[in-house]
């Protein structure tokens, strides 16, 4: 909060916008984020929405699987998860904030690992609490993964906690009896809960965005706890954003702060395509049981198309389209107690031959 709290104005001509509506998405990994925004940049209509995605791993896997978009209305500012309210936050929400064009909306969609509340208090208790207007966060719940121990997850937790709205997604794949006992048990953790159900994120958008329905009040304490809390975590940010183009040591920052929850993220990129059966037979028989989430995009050599790779828990997915870009194949990992080097090495065994 420190880092935040002492950024000054920008000295630029252009005078930010005021008063911008902000709706934060947040939920688990793998729940339905990255759906529930293409559901809603597919059907806002007139409104010009801005998105700034803060992602949990180095390669953007998420932008590019967002529906086609202008992409100026895009800001990324890349998660290193203990941080989730780096300066980079700040800066993206600033910098739509002075665009010239016409900017009415500003959707946020948060890491699977990262717990909301530094995000939700950066735009209250910082001087972004009077260039915008936190109007909802959204928690997205996979209905078929989540469990009441909620992965062991502390943070999978306060994603609901902190919530003004709950979505239980994924409900074409778990029986309507779970779904009524999630929804018992979100009312429990969190007294007032709205929740709604949906599949692939499909809820009217005039349930969600724009409804005022976030109550700063409620988090008053929080935002003085924060602050002090953060005040003595200062000296530890500093350090941490001096490290940070060090790949192993940022690998090394995410592993000693995630005591909670565990989590890292492990990415790979190569310009040489895989071979299918052999990616086939990494995914049936190597692939680690402690890798939770994975995506990214995929080249293998027999085919001219693009493969967009999703694994969500026990689930993967592989869907085939055309290429916007050079071929190549980018993937990321998400798990606990991954091992870097034995998965890239994996990988790498996928190429095919020349
Ligand atoms: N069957 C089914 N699949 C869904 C539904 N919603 C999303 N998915 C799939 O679940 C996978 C993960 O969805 P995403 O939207 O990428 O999840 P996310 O929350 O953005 O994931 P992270 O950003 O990695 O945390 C994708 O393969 C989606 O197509 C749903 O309602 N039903």
């Amino acid at each position: 909060m420190t880092n935040t709290a002492t950024l000054s104005n920008p000295t630029t001509l252009n005078i930010p916008k005021r008063g911008m509506p902000v709706t934060i998405i947040t939920g688990f990994l793998g729940s339905g984020k990255t759906t529930l925004l293409n559901h809603i940049l597919s059907n806002c209509q007139d409104l010009k929405i801005a998105i700034l995605v803060n992602e949990f791993g180095d390669i953007n896997i998420d932008s590019q699987l967002l529906v086609s978009m202008d992409e100026d209305m895009m800001e990324l500012s890349n998660g290193c998860i203990c941080c989730t309210i780096n300066d980079g936050l700040v800066d993206a929400v600033y910098r739509v904030l002075e665009r010239d064009d016409r900017v009415d909306y500003m959707v946020i969609e948060t890491t699977g690992v990262a717990d909301p509340l530094p995000i939700i208090l950066t735009f209250l208790g910082t001087e972004l609490r009077d260039m915008t207007c936190l109007d909802s966060v959204i928690a997205v719940v996979d209905s078929e993964t989540f469990t009441p121990d909620h992965f062991d997850s502390e943070v999978a937790l306060k994603q609901i906690i902190y919530s003004d709205i709950t979505i239980l997604n994924k409900t074409d794949l778990t029986s309507s009896e779970k779904v009524t006992k999630l929804e018992r048990y979100i009312s429990v953790i969190k007294a007032g809960a709205r929740v709604l159900h949906s599949q692939h994120g499909k809820v009217p958008l005039s349930l969600i965005l724009d409804i005022a329905s976030n109550k700063p009040e409620a988090y008053a304490d929080l935002v003085r706890e924060e602050i002090e809390q953060s005040n003595s975590e200062h000296d530890h940010h500093h350090e941490h954003h001096h490290h940070e183009h060090h790949h192993h040591e940022h690998h090394h920052h995410h592993s000693d702060h995630l005591d909670n929850d565990g989590f890292l993220s492990i990415s790979f990129e190569s310009d040489r395509p895989f071979d299918v059966e052999k990616f086939e037979i990494f995914l049936r028989e190597n692939l680690s049981q402690d890798v939770f989430r994975a995506k990214g995009i995929l080249w293998f050599d027999d085919s001219e198309l693009r493969h967009v790779f999703q694994l969500s828990g026990p689930r993967f997915d592989i869907q085939a389209e055309e290429w916007q870009t050079s071929p190549k194949n980018q993937l990321v990992f998400i798990g606990r107690n991954l091992k870097a080097e034995e998965l890239q090495q994996q990988l790498t065994n996928c190429h095919a031959d020349f």
